[in-house]
């Protein structure tokens, strides 16, 4: 049965509304810094793309860590099971960008998400398309159907001067033998990745393959059935990092946040939600998004346990 999304809306609204104005933006990507913290925005996506929303779910926003679902599946789809040789599918009980782990693991990250993990993942994009940054750009420009996807200069750039640490994971990763381009071009297309600025409405339409078990926008299949299982998997067991307990506890449905605020999450055959709001917890997941998913799936019922 379809839900009352008006009202479904207006309850999960007004579960946010505790939370509103607590945690904090990330501002160790000083363009992230600037965001106002009040935001917020819903937006849920059908199987067939048709989008409804609430809020700011029209206000672009630095995706961040959710473009590792879409480089992810885009390597995938070229490459299959080989990939797991290169990275983990474990949960990483660690912060994503955690130094101690990959030295111990000899350069496997333990999964896709952790920022090693999308680096060795960005590294392979960039071998298979030459231009990884572009080709994710424009996968996301036709599943979302918003051809004015694009780049934050401003945001890449900001990363990549203050990006010490996720310089001194890929210098890390290189020095194992991990990586097959060079690391100034590995960071560059990662951090570039990163400063993709979509909406709610645009991230629900864009991860919708991942509701239809692998079917892009255009009904051309991306990945086979148990690819999409497996992508939904990790980001079940790793898309929101140290806290992948906590929010399947709280919210029950594979995910992906970012510390631009945003968090996509997919129940399977049925559609795809993206909540957002620029103010994170202590693990770099948005406090308000967290809340009104859980909101959502209690309301609805509509969790995958
Ligand atoms: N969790 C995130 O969104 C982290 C992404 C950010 N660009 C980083 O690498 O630190």
């Amino acid at each position: 049965m379809v839900p009352d999304y008006e009202v479904l809306f207006e309850q999960v609204t007004r579960a946010v509304g505790p939370v509103l104005g607590g945690g904090q933006v990330a501002d160790y990507i000083p363009a992230l810094a600037r965001v106002d913290p009040a935001r917020f925005g819903f937006a849920v996506a059908d199987l067939a793309t048709c989008t409804c929303g609430t809020g700011d779910w029209k206000v672009p926003f630095s995706i961040q860590s959710i473009s590792k679902i879409f480089t992810l599946a885009l390597v995938l789809a070229v490459d299959g099971d080989a990939l797991w040789n290169r990275v983990g599918k474990e949960p990483s009980g660690a912060p994503f960008n955690s130094f101690a782990q990959l030295e111990r693991e000899r350069g496997i990250p333990r999964n896709p998400f952790v920022n090693a993990g999308a680096l060795i993942v960005t590294d392979r994009l960039l071998t298979l398309t030459g231009d990884a940054r572009t080709a994710l750009r424009e996968f996301l420009r036709a599943e979302s159907g918003n051809p004015d996807v694009d780049f934050d200069a401003r945001v890449a750039e900001s990363e990549q001067r203050h990006g010490h640490r996720n310089s001194a994971l890929a210098h890390l990763l290189a020095d194992l033998g991990r990586l097959d381009n060079p690391v100034e071009a590995v960071l560059e297309h990662y951090f570039w990745q990163c400063s993709l600025t979509m909406n709610c409405r645009d991230l629900a339409r864009a991860a919708g393959f991942l509701a239809r078990h692998g079917l892009r926008a255009d009904h051309s299949r991306l990945l086979t059935r148990s690819e999409a299982k497996r992508v939904n998997a990790v980001m079940l067991i790793g898309g929101t990092y140290d806290a992948a307990g906590e929010f399947a506890h709280r919210v029950g449905l594979p995910a992906k946040s970012g510390v631009g605020g945003g968090i996509v999450a997919i129940i399977p055959g049925r559609c795809t939600l993206c909540a957002w709001g620029p103010a994170l917890d202590g693990h770099g997941n948005s406090l308000a998004a967290v809340t009104a998913l859980d909101a959502f799936t209690t309301l609805t019922g509509w969790s995958i346990f």
